[in-house]
């Protein structure tokens, strides 16, 4: 059995991922080996066999026993173990969360109902790195990838609408925290049908803008009832990072572009924080290259994966099964809101949703495991 060692296994992405694996079974495939960088020598969970206690998280010699390590500890953690490990000449496969090494020449961005071939064609040639890819970009492409396979876009644009875990728990907290203490403030009001609702509002304002710096310590300005129209890093040139990621990793997942034989897709848009828990949607434009009748796309789209589902465009299916709330905790990827738009017959609209802590974080990584232990 390979010895798989798990990193980060307890942090928010790591426990969605340890839950998913206990449900598929995963564990009856491998011998866990659990690591942690704050409590080596600890006892390690219950899905532990022969191996009962906690690995040292930064220990090549107990790192370089695995044939496959995942890890879902962050970019820090990769950046300082990874490059030792492999200098250190270890020859497994390293399955990540973190977007360090995702853009790398020697590493595949995985989400194989999408691009089962690039994984296997590096496989095949020797690929030993293998990187969970941007959950916006993950989750979008599990919803309308049927459009980019068939070779139908001549460029996409996004905007999304982006739920707090992807700053990590403390930042869902905060965000609660900050609901909780816009609604105490005005209760009373509330609470009585007649005061007015203007009062409400500037007092509700008044309040967001004097929220203390312990109250916005991660999102930085309050997000309760408020949206932050940036994610990520400044690139200097107008761009969010996770902007960015969303032309490079797209083309890359599917294997075209920089480094690949075939153009890159244009990507573009904006990335938008919202007051939502855990799953990520998007409004998606798309350019096709042809005039396709609407009746086909949606069965292309529907026929792409198991996971995908067409929400019929309708107000009543929408806001049933095209919501944040009715997605979470699901691997259901909703595609709705799909119809020709004003610009002509070859512009197409879409909205769709994911979990970002499912198919944006554990599942591709679950998945590549999988794969991995079964081609052994
Ligand atoms: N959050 C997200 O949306 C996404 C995250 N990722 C990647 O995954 C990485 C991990 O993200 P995330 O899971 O949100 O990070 P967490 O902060 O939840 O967990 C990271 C690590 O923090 C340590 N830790 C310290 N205190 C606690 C605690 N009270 N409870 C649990 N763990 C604790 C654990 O390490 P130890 O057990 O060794 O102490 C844990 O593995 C990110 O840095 C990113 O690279 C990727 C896609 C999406
Ligand atoms: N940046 C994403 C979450 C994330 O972790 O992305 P990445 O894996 O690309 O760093 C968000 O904030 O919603």
């Amino acid at each position: 059995m390979a010895l798989v060692g798990l990193v980060g296994w307890r942090g928010m992405v790591g426990s969605v991922l340890m839950e998913r694996m206990r449900a598929e079974g995963d564990f009856e495939l491998i011998e866990p080996l659990f690591f942690s960088t704050s409590n080596a020598g600890g006892n390690a969970p219950a899905m532990a066999k022969n191996e009962t206690k906690l690995q040292d998280a930064f220990d090549i010699d107990a790192l370089k026993r695995c044939d496959i390590i995942l890890t879902a500890q962050g970019g820090d953690y990769t950046n300082e173990v990874y490059p030792k490990l492999r200098a250190a000449g270890w020859n497994g496969h390293w399955i990540d969360a973190a977007s360090s090494l995702r853009m790398k020449d020697d590493a595949v961005i995985v989400l194989d109902p999408v691009n089962l071939p690039v994984i296997k064609d590096a496989l095949a040639k020797g690929g030993r790195n293998w990187i969970g890819g941007n959950c916006t970009v993950s989750c979008m492409l599990m919803g309308v990838g049927a459009l980019y396979k068939a070779g139908l876009v001549e460029w996409m644009s996004t905007q999304t609408y982006q739920a707090a875990s992807g700053g990590g728990a403390q930042h869902m907290r905060e965000l609660l925290t900050q609901f909780g203490t816009l609604n105490a403030e005005v209760k009373a009001l509330l609470d009585d049908p007649k005061s007015a609702i203007l009062e409400i509002d500037r007092k509700i304002v008044e309040k967001q803008r004097a929220l203390t710096e312990a109250e916005t310590a991660n999102f930085g300005v309050p997000l309760g009832g408020s949206l932050i129209p940036w994610i990520d890093k400044d690139l200097g040139n107008g761009m969010s990072r996770e902007e960015w990621k969303g032309m490079a990793e797209t083309n890359k997942i599917l294997g075209q572009g920089e480094g690949f034989s075939s153009p890159a897709v244009p990507v573009d848009g904006f990335c938008v924080r919202i007051g939502a828990m855990r799953c990520h949607s998007q409004a998606l434009t798309f350019k096709l290259k042809k005039d396709v009748p609407l009746a086909d796309i949606e069965a292309m789209i529907a026929a792409d994966n198991q996971w995908v589902k067409v929400v019929p465009n309708t107000r009543e299916a929408t806001v049933r099964d095209l919501t944040p709330v009715a997605v979470t905790g699901t691997l259901t990827i909703p595609v709705g809101r799909l119809r020709k738009l004003a610009m002509g017959p070859e512009y197409l609209g879409a909205f769709t949703i994911g979990d970002q802590l499912l198919w944006g974080a554990a599942e591709p990584l679950r998945r590549m495991l999988r794969l991995l232990v079964e081609s052994r």
